[in-house]
């Protein structure tokens, strides 16, 4: 839809009819459309594709007042301040993504960092949402397996012919997985209800459910209770505020688990791979920028001090990632030029566009509309000459002169064009339905880089990627005449489910290391 975009000169938006293959789409390229749009409702074709893979009522595409309750209830978990407590724990799944970058460094072997990231960043989400460590990264579990099949079984166009998606046999596995994830999850939540129920005996909160109440699944408890406490003390409205139940209580109202368990499912899936694929992405951004990695890592050298220290840094003063600008800036260009995820919304009568080129209004009603940020995020109008080149001082408070060199390259640092204005960086979306995890995102894609990118030199690599092949990893493969490089780039994205970086964006690793003298960094193996 880029190039058609870019074809055609249509820069504000289009219309498209790809009958019979999908219903017809209005297609906003212009962020100030996008904005004015973003308050319709989402689209059936969301709710078709996401019942199959976590259920119905997902946050994702809920609407009206059910969206809104759960909405408002689910904010206060994944608010910075909250997220800032959880903190060290992301430290600590990062630090087992080490050891694992290590082995492949001793190794010198050619692996997808994808297939690595994925699994750190379901780590991550499963102990941030349900305070568990899946230890997906030593192995497989029950719930990563079922979890990925239903990826590719749902999600996964491109090597699926239409017979597959409607034979017997996937649907039967549809339903298997989705047994599996519900039998795992619900076993968690049931657990911790219990283990609640059993500390229910004082009316104060003990310390340690202090603590608890910062994950995503005791937010939900307490909801779930507190429905159930309303229903029996007569009350029509689900509550959202904190109530804590006495311990005959416990226990959910039988819809009110069902729709918990596709909210921590969607979580879940939206919580990782569109993660891992940022993560990926920045490597490789990097990996190509070596004049940006040296300024990144001259800034965890400047406010994260030793690369051993820099875990312990973290942990004990998480207010640190707060003054990682630069490390910002690099997440946000590399979702500038790699947003892995999108939305649809669907057309109402009485909402119109308003071309400002012709002064025409043109309808909405009877079309989806898809907001194509990949190509308002790559339009030179807004991003100027360098809006296909990864420029992360664009993001900078203040831009840097021309002539200020932060690095040892030769490669000189390109003029940036600031983001014309806040709303044409849209990778999360913007207004009510922005993206809940978005600053879990960001955070935690920070915290990686900075425990990272200066113990290792992380090369992606296109080279020899055929001895990958039945390397029995879960990869997003292009067409097989579609091996070309895409806007001058082998790593382009393709989708399975979200868009995600070709063939699992192989990679080399290799450790870095610091030169005694003037901090200067070589590679050497692990
Ligand atoms: C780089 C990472 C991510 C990107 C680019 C991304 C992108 C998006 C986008 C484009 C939307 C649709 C917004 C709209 O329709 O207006 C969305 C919604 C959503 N995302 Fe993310 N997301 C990311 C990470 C996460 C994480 C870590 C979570 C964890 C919980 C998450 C959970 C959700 C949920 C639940 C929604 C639906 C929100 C609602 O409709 O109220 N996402 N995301």
């Amino acid at each position: 839809m880029f190039l058609i975009a870019q074809q055609h000169g249509f820069d504000d938006f289009f219309y498209l009819d790809t009958w019979p293959f999908s219903d017809p789409l209005l297609v906003v390229v212009d962020p100030s459309y996008a904005q004015h749009l973003t308050n319709l409702p989402k689209s059936p074709l969301i709710t078709h594709m996401l019942d199959g893979l976590v259920g119905k009522n997902s946050l994702v595409a809920m609407n009206g007042p059910l969206w809104k309750t759960w909405r408002k209830m689910l904010n206060p978990g994944f608010s910075l301040t909250n997220l800032m407590t959880l903190v060290p724990e992301i430290v600590d799944r990062s630090i087992d993504f080490c050891d694992v970058l290590q082995e492949h460094a001793r190794a010198g072997d050619l692996f997808r960092m994808e297939e690595i990231a994925t699994r750190l960043t379901i780590d991550i989400i499963g102990k941030i949402v349900l305070d568990v460590n899946l230890d997906s990264q030593h192995g497989d579990n029950e719930l990563l397996s079922a979890f990925r099949s239903q990826v590719r079984l749902c999600g996964d166009d491109q090597s699926r012919g239409l017979f597959d998606r409607y034979n017997p046999l996937t649907l039967r596995k549809i339903r298997e997985n989705t047994d599996t994830m519900n039998e795992f999850i619900g076993k968690i939540v049931d657990d911790r209800l219990a283990s609640r129920s059993a500390a229910a005996v004082s009316e104060k909160p003990s310390p340690d459910e202090e603590v608890k109440l910062k994950y995503i699944i005791d937010i939900i408890l307490d909801a779930g209770l507190g429905e159930q406490q309303n229903k029996e003390n007569g009350a029509a409205t689900p509550p959202v505020d904190d109530k804590r139940p006495s311990k005959q209580q416990q226990k959910l109202p039988q819809g009110f688990r069902d729709t918990a368990l596709t909210q921590i499912k969607t979580f879940m899936f939206a919580g990782h791979d569109t993660t891992s694929s940022t993560i990926c992405y920045a490597y490789h951004l990097l990996h190509n920028n070596p004049r940006c990695l040296a300024a990144l890592r001259a800034e965890h050298d400047q406010v994260l001090g030793d690369v051993e220290g820099t875990a312990d840094a973290i942990r004990s003063n998480p207010q640190l990632l707060s003054r990682l600008e630069y490390t910002t800036a690099v997440v946000k260009e590399t979702l500038r030029l790699y947003n892995p995820a999108g939305t649809l919304r669907v057309g109402t009568k009485d909402a119109f566009v308003h071309s400002r080129s012709s002064g025409h209004s043109f309808p909405t009603a009877g079309f989806n509309v898809y907001f194509n940020n990949f190509a308002s995020h790559r339009r030179p109008a807004l991003w100027g000459a360098t809006s296909h080149a990864f420029v992360p001082e664009r993001f900078l408070s203040s831009l840097p002169s021309p002539t200020d060199t932060t690095t040892t390259t030769s490669q000189p640092p390109q003029q940036p064009q600031p983001p014309p204005n806040k709303n044409a960086w849209r990778p999360f979306e913007k207004g009510p339905r922005r993206c809940i995890g978005q600053d879990l995102a960001v955070l935690e894609t920070k915290i990686i880089l900075a425990l990272t990118v200066r113990r290792f030199n992380v090369a992606t690599t296109f080279r020899g990627t055929d001895r990958l092949e039945g390397a029995g990893t879960q990869w997003a493969r292009e067409r097989p005449w579609d091996k070309r490089p895409v806007l001058g780039d082998e790593a382009y994205q393709v989708r399975i489910g979200i868009a995600k970086p070709r063939q699992g964006m192989p990679a080399r690793v290799s450790m870095v290391e610091r030169n005694e003298s003037g901090g200067g960094r070589e590679s050497v193996r692990g």
